[in-house]
């Protein structure tokens, strides 16, 4: 079962009465425009469909006004979902979000989502300890319980030498840490995070997606991640939306996204991505010759990263036979294959596209 399930979700922003004409302009294939100009009424969200799996770091992308935020907020009912679920997970069974009870929603909101936002949200007058324990506090535990817990997580971020000290004495990185520590504090299993750190310059913004990346690996928290910057996506991404104009145009894996763009929109946005960050074994890969000789001592495996691969042939040259896991031969990696995937990459095509 999925950790969180869009079903034909629409979120429309307006009155009763102009969201429901909205919905009927949207079912008559209206795009946004037609709908605000007739109704009033704005479109955020479009006939979304998505299943998260537990574990996995979804990255809805897209331009601003896309309608990320706003698929986003319709997991811990920020956001009212016009038409569709939103199902969660819950002790086996799934909820609906978009339609349980006012006590399941809160249920759900203090003890299995957490949000972090894009602007820290902390409050000023409160010390950092006490800033990551205010779900807690909200929940009624114990001052001693609480500290242990807030104690403990400010040690994941690496902020426990901070803990008595207010947001402004904090830089910028060292507050988002704060805000994530709040949100593992409650330990809830699905985290919300809204841009976390577009605020953020470039190299500290590179140092938390790594923390992130980091604590990920131990917590195995469902994330649904909101990014307007693809290479954050890339990194982040175990899988990744495109959104446009309200609606998921491409899902998939990262690397999927790249070789297989499905639209122009992606297109322009995979373009100038760097192909030793995304590539690997498998996508660059040439079928064996008839009788060609390969050296199943250089074997490297299908999920080998380019850049990787490239090092190898920088030592040893080339071909590399590609193995799957039973040691059959999928393919062949040589120089060749690898300065085509940079060439192909440069000119904004995709490999699969020019071998097809
Ligand atoms: N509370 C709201 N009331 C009315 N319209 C809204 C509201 N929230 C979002 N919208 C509209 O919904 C559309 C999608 O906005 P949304 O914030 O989801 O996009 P986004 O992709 O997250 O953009 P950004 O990257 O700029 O945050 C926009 O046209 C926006 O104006």
């Amino acid at each position: 079962m999925d950790a969180i399930t869009f079903d034909h979700v629409d979120v429309v922003f307006g009155t009763p009465a102009t969201q429901k004409s909205a919905l009927a302009l949207i079912d008559q294939g209206a795009d946004r425009a037609r709908v605000l100009a007739e109704t009033g009424a704005v479109v955020g969200v479009r006939d979304a469909t998505l299943g998260i799996e537990q574990g996995e770091i979804c990255v809805l992308m897209g331009l601003s006004g896309s309608g990320k935020s706003s698929l986003l907020r319709c997991v811990n009912g920020l956001n009212k979902v016009s038409r569709g679920k939103v199902l969660i997970a819950d002790r086996g069974d799934q909820v609906d979000v978009a339609s349980c009870d006012a006590a399941t929603l809160r249920r759900l909101r203090t003890d299995r989502i957490a949000m972090v936002f894009q602007q820290f949200a902390l409050m000023p007058w409160r010390t950092i300890r006490e800033n990551v324990g205010l779900g807690l506090e909200l929940r009624g535990l114990a001052r001693a319980e609480r500290e242990r817990l807030v104690d403990e997580k400010l040690a994941l971020v690496r902020l426990d030498q901070w803990a008595d000290k207010r947001p402004h004495e904090l830089s910028g990185g060292m507050q988002q840490r704060v805000g994530l520590a709040r949100a593992l504090a409650t330990d809830a299993d699905i985290l919300l995070m809204d841009e976390p750190f577009s605020a953020l310059d470039p190299l500290i913004r590179e140092h938390l997606q790594d923390e992130l990346l980091d604590l990920q690996r131990s917590l195995k928290k469902t994330i649904v991640f909101v990014s307007h910057d693809l290479d954050e996506a890339l990194k982040i991404g175990t899988h990744i939306a495109i959104m446009e104009g309200g609606r998921i145009v491409q899902y998939g894996r990262p690397e999927e996204i790249v070789t297989r763009p499905a639209n122009d929109y992606v297109r322009a946005f995979v373009a100038n991505v760097n192909p030793l960050n995304v590539l690997c074994a498998a996508s660059l890969m040439r079928p064996a010759g008839d009788g060609e000789a390969v050296e199943r001592d250089r074997a490297v495996a299908p999920d080998t990263p380019m850049r990787e691969l490239v090092a190898l042939a920088r030592r040893h040259g080339g071909p590399f036979p590609v193995l799957g896991d039973d040691g059959a031969l999928l393919g062949v990696v040589g120089e060749a294959e690898i300065y085509d995937g940079l060439l192909r990459r440069r000119q904004g095509d995709t490999v699969r596209d020019q071998q097809a």
